[in-house]
């Protein structure tokens, strides 16, 4: 292979691609690697929330498509193939995650939110290589620098060992103005139905879009340059005085890859590399005729520090929690539930607040991924729908407020906590509150409100955590609102649950329970303290005495 002598580094080994994409055979098969189908089995659910950036989700989710191949095949045949790849591409608007549509309202709905806006395109990409005794016979040592290890099994005793490599790339795409006509002829086409975020850039979709910043076929669905750049990282890895020469302005296009050499004239044993470098004596002599700086870019090794995106993310993200509680505080979600979509004059008559700043942070909540603005106005967006609305099941509206309340005020003294050493939680949670709290009756159920909505997401993930069948009670030491003994009740039929709080705050708990039979394994027991650390010995030794 001419071209990518990377490609051909993949050319004598068991290759599978662990997905039913079209697109993504298609352009591997384009680029001269011969591979074997098998569709991931792998059901895309993983929990969104949970992950704190879209392209974190991306590649798990590849890497979850790819290990689960891996290990039917190796079950299988309890041989698994040598390299396994996966893929998965979603659309992100903001933090708001758009995969296929399950429907055409659905289609709709991504497509609206597209409209007329930019967004972003990730592809997150598992390289996953099956240990075999291909890769690691007598005499070669597997030099692969991968960016993260899995140990499965080893296949001689039945097991299987994987080494997976992961990264993802970002593209991003700018829709124009649409005519809802024109959106629903697009999704009348059928098009939408099998392609993230309800569109294919490589086809009708086309035409949606006025410009594209980015790896084009990373939207199609595979990041083939990026691919490739990783292959040569595993592969080829770069000698320190290629990191050192490398400049700047020397990033090459997608067609220097012709430039590594590869001594092997498209071997495919990364053990080979082990000898002399990236393939021994011979290759070095090749190599000085070729732009080391080319090549060593080639490798990932451009002297830039990568874009701190995360560190940029964490100096900012104090202003987007107060975006957050602000917009909370107005509540403005509540308004768009009921009203929206509204233009942004409209909110602020309804909000009575300044017309011109309410636009401001209108936008930013649209940034953000919390509203959505479409020519009609803003709107909530479903995780404001599902989260921020203050009457919805799963609102966390409560916690906003609290944290905007309370917790924030407790933050600004953390310089202060650190120098002096004082405890400056105590203003939350600790004997300073516990006395406010026995004082105001609406300050404590600001508080159980905040850890009820909290508590709601988490309690059955903490429930399930561990299997507790073979207890038959347990306690939860400031249990509140009891969310989690409830759910640990339902988990565990013939579980006794004691709940130990404030007095205060066991008496209003009544308020947010919901009945049902478990609710009759259920204790609350009130404990009086005055400060927290004699709060929790009380609980201790109520404990002792249970
Ligand atoms: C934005 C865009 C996406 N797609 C396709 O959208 C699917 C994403 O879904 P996935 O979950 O990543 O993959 P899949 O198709 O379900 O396959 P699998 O890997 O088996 O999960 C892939 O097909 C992509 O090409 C296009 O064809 N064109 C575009 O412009």
């Amino acid at each position: 292979m001419v071209l990518c002598p990377v490609i051909g580094k993949l050319q004598h080994k068991r290759v599978v691609l662990a997905s039913a994409s079209p697109r993504r055979q298609e352009i591997l098969s384009n680029a001269g690697l011969r591979f074997e189908v098998v569709p991931s089995r792998f059901k895309e659910k993983l929990h969104k929330a949970s992950f704190a950036t879209p392209y974190a989700y991306a590649v798990e989710t590849a890497k979850q498509k790819a290990l689960e191949v891996a290990g039917r095949m190796h079950q299988k045949d309890l041989r698994a193939p040598d390299v396994v790849i996966g893929a998965d591409t979603i659309v992100a608007v903001g933090a708001m995650i758009l995969e296929k549509p399950v429907d055409k309202q659905d289609a709709y709905r991504m497509l609206s939110r597209l409209n007329g806006k930019e967004h972003s395109v990730f592809t997150g990409v598992a390289i996953v290589h099956c240990c075999s005794k291909d890769i690691s016979g007598p005499g070669r040592t597997l030099r692969l620098t991968l960016s993260s290890w899995a140990p499965r099994a080893h296949p001689t005793d039945g097991r299987l060992d994987t080494e997976v490599s992961e990264f993802y790339e970002e593209t991003t795409v700018k829709f124009s103005e649409l005519s809802e006509e024109l959106l629903w002829e697009y999704i009348n086409s059928g098009e939408p139905m099998d392609k993230a975020g309800g569109y294919g850039i490589q086809a009708l979709g086309g035409m949606l879009v006025e410009y594209v910043h980015g790896d084009f076929l990373n939207v199609v669905g595979f990041p083939l340059n990026h691919f490739c750049k990783e292959l040569a990282r595993l592969y080829y890895p770069p000698r320190p005085e290629d990191l050192r020469r490398v400049r700047h302005d020397s990033i090459p296009a997608v067609d220097t890859f012709e430039n590594l050499s590869d001594s092997e004239a498209g071997g495919s044993d990364p053990g080979q590399s082990a000898k002399g470098g990236r393939g021994g004596e011979q290759a070095d002599g090749d190599r000085s005729q070729a732009p080391r700086a080319l090549d060593a870019a080639l490798n990932g090794a451009d002297s830039r520090p990568p874009f701190p995106t995360g560190l940029l993310e964490l100096m900012d993200g104090f202003k987007a929690s107060k975006v957050l509680f602000t917009a909370c505080k107005l509540r403005l979600f509540d308004v768009l539930k009921d009203q929206g979509p509204l233009q942004a004059a409209d909110v602020a008559r309804k909000l009575s607040t300044c017309a011109g700043r309410t636009e401001q942070l209108l936008g930013v909540c649209a940034a953000l991924g919390l509203l959505e603005k479409t020519r009609r106005g803003y709107g909530n967006t479903e995780v404001a729908t599902l989260h921020l609305v203050s009457d919805g099941e799963h609102s966390l509206q409560g916690l906003a407020e609290y944290n905007d309340a309370h917790v924030w005020g407790v933050f600004t003294r953390l310089g202060l906590a650190v120098r002096e050493g004082a405890d400056q939680t105590r203003g939350v949670l600790g004997a300073m509150e516990e006395e406010r709290l026995s004082q105001n009756r609406e300050l404590t159920l600001q508080f159980m409100r905040a850890k009820h909505s909290l508590s709601k997401l988490t309690a059955h993930h903490v429930a399930t955590a561990f299997d507790l069948s073979r207890f038959a009670s347990a306690c939860d030491l400031g249990g509140c609102t009891g969310i989690l003994a409830r759910e640990l009740a339902q988990e565990y039929p013939r579980l006794q649950v004691t709940v130990f709080d404030l007095p205060e705050v066991t008496e209003l708990s009544g308020g947010f329970q919901r009945g049902g039979r478990q609710t009759e394994r259920i204790r609350f027991v009130p404990v009086r303290t005055q400060r927290v650390g004699h709060y929790l010995q009380a609980k201790q030794s109520v404990l002792r005495r249970n």
